[in-house]
């Protein structure tokens, strides 16, 4: 299983700092959505400098005009861009149609979605690279979330998945049971007091 750390810093200094602090503990940096917005795309240019060899997300959550949106974060340096589950199909289609004219990826985001196992295959069978079983930060802080739902959900799929949604050094273990082939670990990583620490316990959980 993969690690992918979500930075959900608000500046390019910052989001610098820590990749270049978890960087060789985890696979995939991603660049979360507020990030971008506060940035612009030349926060993905910026890290995929810094970290060629890194696998770059770019948070996009693609709403519409997925082949636009996909192509200017491609154009920017991202190797995966995500788009909404919620989105049309034809959104999704035309952010695959940029993917596979620049050799690159799409991620389909299932957050807000009520039947997450339906809707992951029917965006698989679309061309996307993985479906992303996902609790948003809003979601995480309602009475009683249970991390365990969306890995029930996640396997019972039978695509190639990842999950975000708080994903801890207390629950990295049970993701990886779960069959995800992505870990994604947001707080867990920028919020810890030693951040390369936390990636490296991270990625020591792993079996
Ligand atoms: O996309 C996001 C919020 O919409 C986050 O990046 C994602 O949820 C991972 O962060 P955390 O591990 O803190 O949940």
């Amino acid at each position: 299983m993969k690690i992918q750390v979500a930075i959900d810093l608000l500046s390019t200094a910052e989001a610098l700092e820590l990749a270049g602090k978890v960087a060789p503990y985890v696979d995939i940096i991603e660049l979360g959505t507020p990030l971008i917005k506060a940035e612009g795309l030349s926060v993905i240019t910026a890290i995929k400098q810094a970290h060629p060899d890194k696998t770059v997300f770019a948070d996009m959550k693609t709403m519409d005009a997925g082949e636009l949106e996909a192509d200017i974060a491609f154009a920017a340096g991202a190797d995966l861009v995500s788009i909404l589950g919620a989105a049309d199909n034809s959104t999704i289609a035309g952010a695959v149609k940029a993917a596979t004219e620049r050799g690159k990826g799409i991620v389909v985001d299932l957050i807000g979605i009520a039947d997450k196992p339906a809707r992951a295959r029917e965006v698989a069978a679309l061309g996307v690279q993985f479906v992303e079983f996902h609790a948003g930060l809003d979601e995480q802080a309602q009475p009683g979330y249970d991390l365990d739902v969306l890995l029930s959900a996640g396997a019972a799929s039978q695509v190639p998945f990842s999950v975000a949604g708080g994903v801890s050094i207390s629950t990295i273990a049970d993701v990886q049971k779960s069959g995800a082939q992505v870990a994604v670990a947001g707080g867990a990583i920028y919020s810890a007091e030693d951040p390369a620490q936390a990636a490296k316990e991270l990625q020591a959980a792993l079996v």
